[in-house]
């Protein structure tokens, strides 16, 4: 990150002996405390565990609160640099950007990174929404805002907050959960006006498909629920379901 704004669990990259106790780790592994003195330290831990969500939670309201427009994009952190699914999110991050939106990335390597480089060539604010992991990793160096969160729930919501649509490259697990918590925020109605658009016809239609069929089909979900996503080729085409939701939002 050149001139950007950081901020995060500074001692995560202080002691790499730490790494692999994640705070997101210590919050889910649970060991159910064997004495009285076990239960008196896990009381006091899980206080202050409350206290560092909250703080995280301010940290990136504050962080982020002058973002306005603003596309979240998801996509493999295995990409390898210069394959064609790297171009792709770059020529994907500089279309974003030249259009007038913040992009935001979760800050990592691969599609991730691509996509930040393209939003720093077009001139965008490109957003970096880190997480802490088991291993040592910084965020990408095309970011000039970038957070790097304790908590994969806190990272979440500010995806959600800070934007008014998603973008899935092709990806692994991280990128599916991003897909379906977006998608059930939507079907739910916790957010509006907020397109899903995925990126690649070869690579999602599989997926697609099986919803269509079998999750319409046994009535898992409602046929009119299909709609919630569009499949696209080019960053164009994503521009363009983009263009089209912002002025439904102008003008409901
Ligand atoms: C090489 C490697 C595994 C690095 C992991 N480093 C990561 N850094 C930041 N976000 C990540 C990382 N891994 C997964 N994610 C999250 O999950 C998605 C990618 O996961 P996946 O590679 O599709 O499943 C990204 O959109 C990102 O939000």
């Amino acid at each position: 990150m050149a001139a950007g704004r950081y901020i995060g669990p500074t001692w995560v990259c202080a002691d790499p002996a730490d790494l692999a106790l994640t705070s997101d780790r210590r919050l889910l592994n649970r060991r159910p405390p064997r004495t009285t003195a076990e239960l008196s330290q896990l009381k006091i831990d899980d206080s202050w565990r409350v206290l560092r969500i909250q703080s995280e939670f301010v940290s990136g309201f504050d962080a982020l609160l002058h973002v306005e427009d603003a596309v979240t994009v998801f996509g493999s952190a295995r990409t390898p640099l210069g394959s064609d699914a790297y171009e792709l999110g770059v020529a994907l991050g500089r279309a974003i950007g030249a259009a007038g939106y913040a992009v935001v990335t979760g800050g990592g390597p691969g599609s991730m990174e691509s996509v930040n480089r393209g939003a720093r060539q077009a001139g965008a604010r490109s957003i970096g929404l880190g997480i802490e992991l088991p291993f040592e990793q910084s965020l990408n160096p095309f970011i000039d805002i970038g957070i790097n969160f304790r908590y994969f729930f806190v990272r979440k919501t500010m995806f959600v907050k800070y934007a008014q649509a998603f973008v899935c490259l092709p990806g692994g697990f991280g990128t599916l959960d991003e897909l379906f918590e977006a998608l059930t925020l939507v079907q739910t109605h916790k957010v509006t006006q907020f397109p899903i658009v995925l990126v690649g016809t070869d690579f999602w239609g599989g997926l697609v498909e099986w919803i269509s069929t079998r999750l319409v089909g046994e009535g898992m979900i409602a046929a009119t629920d299909v709609g919630l996503i569009s499949v696209v080729d080019t960053p164009d085409q994503v521009v363009a379901v983009l263009e089209a939701s912002r002025a439904a939002r102008a003008d409901p």
